[in-house]
């Protein structure tokens, strides 16, 4: 039997277990389960803190997990992704008071507190600077430079809200650019009931990133309008009742499909109409 980590609570919660629904699996009904078993597909579901999910998947005691990239690489064990899960999008970045201006070459002696202590180690070694203290919090890292535990932090960003409430601003590059991802222990084959678990989600995830077309079309204008919507392979063209016309099907990526749909209008195209897709093999 397949044995996956799921997080069990937190940012990544309630959208990794939408996505294993979506992709066919039993989930569990009540917040405080621990473990599901989908007996129909031969996988059991365990619901762990996000910060532990790579620790149980690179010891090998789990098969597959959904974490978040920035903590499995801050877990600093031998794990490797599958697949991008296009949720939980973040960035993780220093920053320091807004008043200050910071670079990350001044960061050699200074005291850094941060909830992702290896990740942030790993970065200074990275770029050569030294005799950093990095301290480990839990959270609410943003108020440890105004209590004077730090000179500045590093942390996850997504709106960056947080920071400015707090007076902070980043500075330097973003040290990673993290989202859920599925995860396997490195250098070891997970197997073919792993490989179909990874192949529903990447089918989930695709099908996010598309629409489906279906318009009426006038016979005459069909070269141009499947030049506006070449579909994946190629357009479905079907015959309509009225010989003039052909309805017309086919996959557009969604950030353009409202412009697709204004370009079909102006050729001449009819009742354009766009809907979700669930998921997809390709
Ligand atoms: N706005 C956000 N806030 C926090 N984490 C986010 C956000 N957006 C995406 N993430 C991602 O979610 C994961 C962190 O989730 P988690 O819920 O474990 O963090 P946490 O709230 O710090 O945990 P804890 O409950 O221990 O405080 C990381 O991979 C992070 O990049
Ligand atoms: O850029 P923003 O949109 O403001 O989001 C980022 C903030 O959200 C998270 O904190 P969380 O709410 O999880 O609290 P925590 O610090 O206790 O983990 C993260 O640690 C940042 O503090
Ligand atoms: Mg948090």
């Amino acid at each position: 039997m397949l044995r996956v980590a799921v997080p069990n609570k937190g940012t990544l919660a309630e959208p990794a277990s939408a996505m294993l629904r979506e992709a066919g699996y039993r989930q569990r009904g009540e917040s405080r389960d621990l473990t599901v078993l989908d007996s129909g597909n031969d996988v059991e579901f365990f619901y762990l803190r996000p910060k532990d999910i790579a620790t149980y998947v690179g010891s090998g005691d789990l098969d597959l997990g959904i974490t978040g990239r920035d903590l499995a690489i801050n877990t600093d064990i031998n794990v490797t992704e599958l697949a991008e899960l296009g949720f939980g999008h973040s960035t993780f970045r220093y920053a320091g008071p807004a008043d200050q201006s910071w670079t990350v070459e001044a960061l050699g002696g200074k005291r850094i507190a941060s909830a992702y202590p290896h990740l942030v180690q790993a970065d200074l070694q990275r770029r050569g600077i030294t005799g950093s203290t990095v301290i480990r919090l839990d959270g609410a890292v943003e108020i440890s430079i105004q209590l004077g535990l730090a000179d500045v932090i590093a942390d996850v960003v997504d709106s960056g809200r947080t920071l400015r409430q707090n007076g902070l601003a980043t500075f330097g590059e973003p040290i990673l650019t993290s989202e859920a991802v599925l995860i396997t222990r490195a250098d070891s084959d997970p197997g073919p009931a792993a490989r179909q678990l990874a192949n529903r989600l990447r089918g989930v995830v695709f099908a996010q990133q598309y629409l489906m077309l279906d318009y009426d079309c006038p016979r005459h204008l069909l070269e141009a309008a499947t030049a506006v919507t070449p579909g994946l392979e190629s357009p479905t063209v079907a015959p309509m009742a009225d010989p003039e016309w052909v309805a017309v099907r086919a996959m557009v990526s969604r950030k353009e499909a409202n412009a697709v749909m204004d370009a079909l209008a102006d050729l001449g195209a009819k009742a354009i109409l766009a809907s979700d897709i669930r998921t997809i093999r390709l």
